[in-house]
């Protein structure tokens, strides 16, 4: 990625991972960008790194604006390490520099990670840091998404640099969001916080609602397009993906050996839209879990169907659902059911429905079991069973 300018010494720096299309079990289909910033002040500031295997790409990119030996200060806003992995390669050039991160818990985290070796500097919630002309300021996000987690302001300049929050997954060589398509911009935005803060609620709530209060020309985060032309909108989703409100939408997940749970699922599908409900069928052979969780954020109900397989469900609804149990933040209120077809012990179904009432959801359907092949006839009830509840 070439190095823009973002405002008058203040650089996008970081860099575009193209080909990756999983990140930690997350399917990435349009790539990932590892995104830092470098502030020109009289202290020479890094705002997060990037992944290890960038780190010499990185450092080429910083070499074009100041030698990387000059850094004096390296923000680290999380420890993770697509953001923090390039950081002994910066350090070993920059010997000088200090590295910023939250106290206590980035450097708890970065010392874990890198060890002790290094000058930190741990900054509390609301600290400032002045670098000549500029100041930054930290809001410390913990737990959006790990403890540790930060947003670095800098008052000057309305830039926030967000780290992970209004972050996409999406491998573009352009920087801004009124460069791209702003659908896809905002599609992957949707479904980063399904995957990565949907569980943290509450927390995305306060982040939002500290944006909310800074006076913003730019939103940088650590991952796709800055956002300087649509603030207005990335706000206004981030506000619906955090609202505990849901839609009439609903999904219905299943995986099926000889498609008998398959044509149930089908039908059921027929029986919200005879009621006005949309609703989307999603196969777990052929559907990332990632994705299924972007379909979910939003949607009230969800129904859920397995065969039996061996006295128990099949291992693809397994995965989904303890994915699902991952990501549920407290209070989720949705309405949900399971359905299945079996053999002899059908034990599925029931093992399903006990999740999705331990997750909290209102049951509104018994569970729907049919033995081996569903007949037409019960095909026609299941839909008229979902057109009623
Ligand atoms: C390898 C295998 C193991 C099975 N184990 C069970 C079982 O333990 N209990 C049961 O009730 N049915 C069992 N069945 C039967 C299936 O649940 C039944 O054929 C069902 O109709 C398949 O639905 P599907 O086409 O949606 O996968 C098994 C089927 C297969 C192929």
């Amino acid at each position: 990625m070439k190095v823009v300018e973002l405002k008058k010494g203040i650089y996008s720096v970081g860099s575009v991972d193209w080909n990756a299309r999983s990140f930690h079990g997350y399917s990435t289909n349009r790539g990932i960008t590892y995104n830092a910033y470098l502030i020109i002040d009289e202290k020479i500031t890094l705002i997060d790194a990037v992944k290890a295997g960038f780190a010499e790409d990185l450092l080429d990119r910083i070499a074009e604006i100041i030698d990387p030996a000059k850094i004096d200060y390296l923000v680290s806003n999380h420890v993770e390490m697509d953001h923090s992995g390039a950081i002994p390669a910066v350090m070993e050039v920059a010997k000088n520099a200090t590295i910023v991160t939250s106290a206590p818990s980035g450097l708890k985290g970065l010392k874990a990670h890198y060890g002790e070796g290094y000058n930190y500097l741990g900054v509390k919630p609301g600290e400032t840091l002045s670098l000549g002309k500029r100041t930054l300021s930290f809001v410390q996000t913990p737990m959006l998404h790990w403890p540790d987690n930060m947003i670095t302001y800098c008052p000057e300049e309305k830039i926030l640099f967000s780290n992970d929050a209004y972050g996409q997954h999406y491998a573009t060589s352009k920087c801004f969001d009124d460069e791209v398509d702003l659908s896809i911009a905002l599609e992957e935005a949707k479904k980063y916080y399904a995957n990565i803060l949907m569980l943290y609620r509450a927390q995305a709530q306060k982040a939002l609602e500290a944006t909310k209060g800074l006076d913003i020309d730019m939103i940088a985060p650590s991952h796709g397009v800055i956002w300087r032309s649509h603030i207005k909108e990335i706000l206004k989703a981030y506000e619906e993906y955090t609202s505990e409100e849901t839609n009439e939408e609903a999904v219905v997940i299943y995986d099926s050996m000889w498609h008998s749970t398959e044509s149930m699922a089908l039908s059921i599908v027929e029986g919200f839209a005879k009621r006005g409900i949309t609703a989307q069928l999603c196969d777990l052979k052929v559907n990332h879990i990632s994705d299924v969780m972007t379909m979910l954020l939003k949607a009230k109900y969800i129904a859920v169907g397995s065969s039996t397989l061996n006295n128990n469900m099949l291992p693809s609804v397994a995965a989904f659902l303890t994915y699902l149990r991952g990501l549920t933040p407290k209070g989720d209120k949705r309405k949900a059911f399971a359905f299945g077809s079996y053999g002899w012990g059908g034990q599925s179904v029931g093992l399903i429905n006990d999740e999705l009432a331990n997750l909290g959801y209102e049951i509104i359907l018994e569970p729907i079991k049919i033995n081996y092949v569903p007949s037409k006839e019960q095909l026609r009830e299941i839909e008229a069973k979902v057109a009623q509840f």
